[in-house]
């Protein structure tokens, strides 16, 4: 594997300019919990501030963040009101399933080659308390390899690449591991690449490794007194999990996590499922991995491309807003619930995402047999 030399524009702003001025990111409103309902909100920042916002707002974010596991949800889901079945019946007119919508996105890819794009966690693997045990079942990992036989895959998830890869565990994909900011490319070259495609390891924020390393040791000390805390140094990035910590509790490590930030202008804090993420601040998202990786596989200014990508975190927003910005491919997002999105179509969970890499397997292997003779 070599080391690319790519002069990606975005990239090298890396540092100053990106201090004085971090970027936007998208504002993925998760609902609104409580109320007894779904509603949509229509703005709720996705990047914490650390000057200025109070800890109860950061508290609501926190709480706001994964309500598909919250209790009360989980009932919602288990039991909506007709409030919120309604709620969901307009929203997935908006966001169609992607198994019901199978006959359109076959159509849409006539004459082009699908590119696969996949999150990890609570897309290929279901979310579970244990980041550590999130493992996937060997029935996604069939379909998973079957679909990367046909279509140039690549996992682009918010874990340390290798830890992603000691999950998946098939060495022809590529990898984009620190929610994008650390990709290689396949052990094995597959056989669709494109004679313009590149050998890839591209780490954009390396400049930030000793930095990370050193906030990781400074929260798992500030941390180690809240019982259920866990941090998971992501190489590029930390996640800082509240998942198995008392609901009363959050303020107080919310208040850790700001007290060690605070000392890190060049670092940003973003909230996830019942994470809190710390990345650098670099103009570098899932979106931009997902560009560099398909001029990576050849398919940079190419018309028969159609990516697709499949996620469920607000991490993968950044992805769906750049095929929607393109008008290239389309996202899909993995929810139970409805949530404001760029994403065209949804799955509910990630046995749904096994189905529909199935069916792209099946549509392929029968477009690729002879037809009968005459
Ligand atoms: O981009 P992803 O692959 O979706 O990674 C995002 C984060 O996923 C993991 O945390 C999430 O899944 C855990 C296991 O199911 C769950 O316990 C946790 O509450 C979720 O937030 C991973 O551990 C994080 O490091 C990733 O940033």
């Amino acid at each position: 594997m070599t080391k690319q030399n790519v002069v990606m524009p975005e990239a090298m702003a890396i540092s100053v300019a990106a201090v004085a001025n971090p970027p936007p990111l998208f504002p993925y409103p998760p609902p609104i919990r409580g109320g007894g309902g779904f509603a949509l909100r229509k703005k709720y920042p996705s990047q914490l501030d650390l000057g200025g916002r109070r800890t109860n707002t950061w508290v609501e974010s926190m709480k706001a963040s994964s309500p598909t596991h919250s209790k009360a949800a989980a009932a919602l889901v288990a039991a909506p009101s007709v409030g919120a079945q309604d709620e969901y019946a307009t929203w997935i007119m908006r966001h169609p399933s992607a198994l019901s919508k199978f006959e359109q996105i076959i159509s849409a890819s006539k004459g082009k080659q699908i590119v696969m794009f996949l999150d990890y966690d609570g897309t290929l693997s279901p979310i579970v308390d244990d980041p550590d045990s999130a493992f996937m079942s060997d029935a996604m990992r069939a379909a998973v390899r079957d679909a990367a036989r046909f279509f140039p895959t690549a996992i682009v998830s918010g874990r340390c690449r290798d830890k992603v890869y000691s999950f998946v565990g098939l060495a022809e994909l590529y990898y984009a591991g620190s929610h994008g900011m650390d990709i290689k490319g396949p052990a094995r070259g597959p056989r669709y690449k494109k004679a313009k495609a590149k050998a890839v390891l591209f780490q954009p924020a390396s400049e930030f490794l000793p930095m990370i390393d050193e906030v990781y040791k400074a929260l798992l000390e500030k941390t180690k007194s809240v019982p259920g805390a866990k941090v998971e140094n992501n190489k590029f990035c930390v996640s800082v999990h509240f998942r198995c910590v008392d609901e009363k509790s959050w303020s107080g490590l919310a208040e850790e996590v700001m007290s060690v930030l605070k000392e890190y202008p060049r670092l940003r804090l973003t909230h996830g499922r019942k994470v809190l993420e710390i990345k650098p601040t670099i103009k570098w998202d899932k979106g931009k991995a997902l560009e560099f990786l398909l001029e990576s596989l050849g398919f940079a200014d190419c018309n028969d491309v159609l990516p697709v990508y499949i996620g469920d975190d607000r991490t993968d927003e950044d992805a769906f807003k750049v095929l929607r910005d393109r008008g290239q491919g389309f996202g899909i997002l993995v929810s139970k619930l409805p949530k404001e999105t760029n994403a065209s179509y949804s799955l509910r969970e990630p046995s749904e995402v096994m189905d529909f890499l199935l069916r792209l397997v099946e549509w392929k292997r029968l477009s690729l047999k002879p037809g009968p003779m005459v």
